[in-house]
């Protein structure tokens, strides 16, 4: 701002890629008066990394947007996920904020909504005696739960690579025949955890688009380079902006994305003929 003074700022709202949601899932099953005036919906994120992969699978598939189902998994530090019904947004499990859905580096990802009133109370379940409450105010339980969760509260890392590293070393010790303390169990914990999740979703996803899938698509960090994770999601694979990685057991393709965000901001800006107008 201070190098360019007289640039103009472009802002891109992550969230616009999923305002095709139809109500019945952007709503939440609260009073619809009060959701309303307070815009308490499903917002999702990621929707500039969505858009860059829609584009670069289609044209990798020779396919329209108009005609294509697709499972994307953007799977970084922040982790989500899209059902992509006809080119756009049907689902994503991120929310009103980005803690719903997949856990994350220090996210916890769902949580039953009650647990914070359990995890800020002493007797650990619910009470109206404030003697129990413990010093966490619930508003604190937002800050707890996305930056002091998921595998950060797990392990102790938040670098997935990490955890699946360790995972392993784990497991060849213990298949040396060694011993290995029951703390260890933690990576294998979280690994299993975050695909246990992503496999709910999967499943969900597949059944909301009736089954009529094009590929599923791994991106994000994780997505395109743990093959471990991928092995687990039921795939495996390679390098390159769209890769085609086989299909799974249903015969379904399977791809690797290399999403980028800033090229999709850039992009959106060089082809926006209103920027490029002089006042
Ligand atoms: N080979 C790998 N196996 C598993 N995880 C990996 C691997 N390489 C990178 N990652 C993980 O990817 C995550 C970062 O993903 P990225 O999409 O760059 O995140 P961000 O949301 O910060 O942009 C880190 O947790 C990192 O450990
Ligand atoms: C919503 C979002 O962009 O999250 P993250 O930056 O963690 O990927
Ligand atoms: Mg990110």
């Amino acid at each position: 701002m201070e190098a360019l003074p007289n640039a103009n700022s472009i802002a891109y709202f992550d969230t616009s890629f999923h305002r095709t949601i139809p109500p019945h899932i952007s709503s939440y099953a609260i009073r619809q008066d009060i959701a309303k005036k307070r815009g308490l919906q499903k917002y999702g994120f990621h929707g500039l990394s969505y858009t860059y992969i829609l584009h670069a699978v289609t044209v990798f598939l020779h396919q329209e947007p108009a005609a294509t189902n697709l499972i994307v998994l953007h799977l970084g530090s922040g982790a989500s996920m899209c059902a992509i019904r006809a080119g756009k947004s049907l689902d994503t499990t991120m929310g009103l904020t980005p803690l719903n859905g997949l856990p994350g580096a220090t996210r916890s990802g769902a949580v039953d909504p009650s647990l914070i009133f359990h995890y800020t109370n002493r007797a650990g379940r619910i009470s109206h005696d404030r003697s129990l409450a413990v010093n966490v105010h619930v508003t604190q339980a937002e800050d707890i739960l996305n930056k002091h969760a998921g595998w950060a509260a797990l392990t102790g890392t938040t670098d997935f690579g990490e955890i699946v590293r360790q995972m392993r070393a784990v497991e060849e010790r213990r298949a040396a025949g060694e011993a290995v303390g029951e703390e260890e169990g933690k990576w294998k914990l979280a690994f299993d955890l975050f695909v246990d999740r992503v496999i709910g979703y999967v499943g969900s996803y597949f059944a909301k688009l009736g089954g009529e899938v094009d590929a599923l698509v791994f991106s994000g960090g994780i997505g395109e380079r743990s093959v471990e994770l991928r092995e687990e999601v039921g795939v495996d694979g390679a390098d390159g902006v769209v890769v085609d990685i086989g299909t799974s057991k249903d015969k379904k393709r399977v791809l690797v994305c290399r999403t980028d965000e800033q090229l999709e901001m850039a992009k959106e800006c060089a082809l926006s003929e209103k920027f490029w107008r002089r006042n």
